[in-house]
């Protein structure tokens, strides 16, 4: 099996800290997130409606005894999506190949993995609407008739040579479904949209990479760990890790829900999820502009960040949680944002006071 490449969780395209709470793999998970993956379907916790359906399309593949029909899985990252492609593999009893979009810049590159896999092999392909034009084209009818064409030379001279590929099963993972071409989502026999995680599932994922690393938690710690994921199994495995580390020094090694809370409490995760970003985000909001609507511009500005970083890094996550909404006229804190900030509204916004979104309201 091979990895091509692996992204890190900066602060969106200024790039600096990585955070405790980003969904994207750092160079620490993936060194340990091997360990810690589920491998085969009954191990696979929640996405219960995909779980079913995938079992009953690697059964009947199997029973047919010919090769899984390609899978795109959609969902944001850590949900599993890398996992789920391993253990496709492993239930068709076939070796997974992994790749990405962004490492596939020439169709000569998808040539050359295409024409190197066997009969029933899985090529993982993550971040699949990130590939070239030519590539995605050239996967067409891969995907369709299990053949390429190579061109050789070029200008007038150039020719297509056809060359048959061995049945395989793509896998193909996508942060958006939508981003795709028509063309190339019709090709997938399956679509999965996978959603975030519960809470009790969580729970279940912490305690299950906790007896895989050998700590000791109770059902309290788990639950206290559970609740700051953002639902993200990849989230909850790295705060577990940090909480491991400080139950070591600080505490007798134990996970309980008192030992989990200062621990998470050291790293700036509040008891939602929201880290310093996140809250110093909410903080301008609601303390400099009244909760707005304040422009982003002038947010980014007051909590000292690049206008991308707030956007990308610190609002989708606000916005899921509804403690921030993105309207026309700039950005406004809900009800539930001030409340989790332990902050009153104004009583009349527009009269002055600590609002003053007439200023600052576009
Ligand atoms: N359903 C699950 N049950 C238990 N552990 C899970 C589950 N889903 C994901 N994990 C764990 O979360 C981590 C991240 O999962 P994975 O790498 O599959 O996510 P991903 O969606 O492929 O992320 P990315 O899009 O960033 O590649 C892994 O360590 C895996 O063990």
């Amino acid at each position: 099996m091979t990895r091509d490449d692996h992204h890190a969780d900066g602060y969106g395209p200024a790039g600096s800290a990585e955070r405790l709470v980003g969904a994207s793999a750092d160079s620490e998970d993936t060194a340990i997130e091997a360990a810690l993956r589920p491998k085969d379907l009954a191990e696979f916790i929640g996405q219960g409606k995909v779980r079913e359906q995938l079992d009953l399309v690697l059964r009947a593949a199997r029973a047919r005894g010919g090769t899984a029909d390609h899978v795109l899985l959609s969902g944001a990252p850590g949900l599993g999506k890398t996992t789920l492609s391993m253990i496709i593999a492993a239930e068709m009893g076939a070796p997974i190949r992994i790749t990405s979009g962004p490492a596939i810049q020439h169709a000569g590159d998808l040539a050359a993995i295409l024409s190197s896999l066997t009969e029933g092999e899985v090529l993982f392909l993550d971040e699949i609407h990130r590939m070239s034009r030519p590539a995605e084209e050239m996967l067409y009818m891969a995907m369709e008739d299990f053949r390429v064409d190579v061109i050789v030379g070029k200008g007038p001279g150039a020719t297509a040579i056809p060359l048959e590929l061995p049945p395989f099963t793509l896998v193909g993972a996508t942060t958006r479904a939508g981003l795709l071409p028509p063309p190339l989502r019709d090709r997938f026999g399956f679509t999965a949209h996978m959603e975030f995680y519960e809470p009790h599932e969580l729970e279940q994922v912490v305690h299950r990479s906790a007896r895989l690393l050998d700590v000791e938690i109770d059902a309290e710690g788990a639950a206290e760990i559970a609740g700051r994921s953002r639902g993200t199994p990849r989230i909850a495995n790295r705060l577990l890790r940090r909480v491991r580390d400080y139950a070591q020094v600080r505490a007798d090694g134990v996970i309980t829900r008192e030992v989990a809370a200062q621990a998470l409490a050291v790293y700036e995760v509040d008891d939602r999820g929201l880290d310093r970003l996140d809250r110093a985000v909410l903080d301008a909001l609601l303390r400099l502009f009244g909760g707005g609507p304040v422009g982003l511009s002038t947010l980014a500005v007051a909590v000292g960040e690049e206008r991308e970083t707030v956007e990308e890094v610190a609002e989708p996550f606000l916005v899921r949680e509804g403690l921030l909404a993105r309207t026309p006229r700039g950005r406004i804190a809900t009800p539930a944002a001030w409340k989790h900030m332990g902050l009153t509204p104004p009583q009349q916004p527009a009269s002055g006071g600590p609002g003053q979104q007439g200023l600052f309201g576009t």
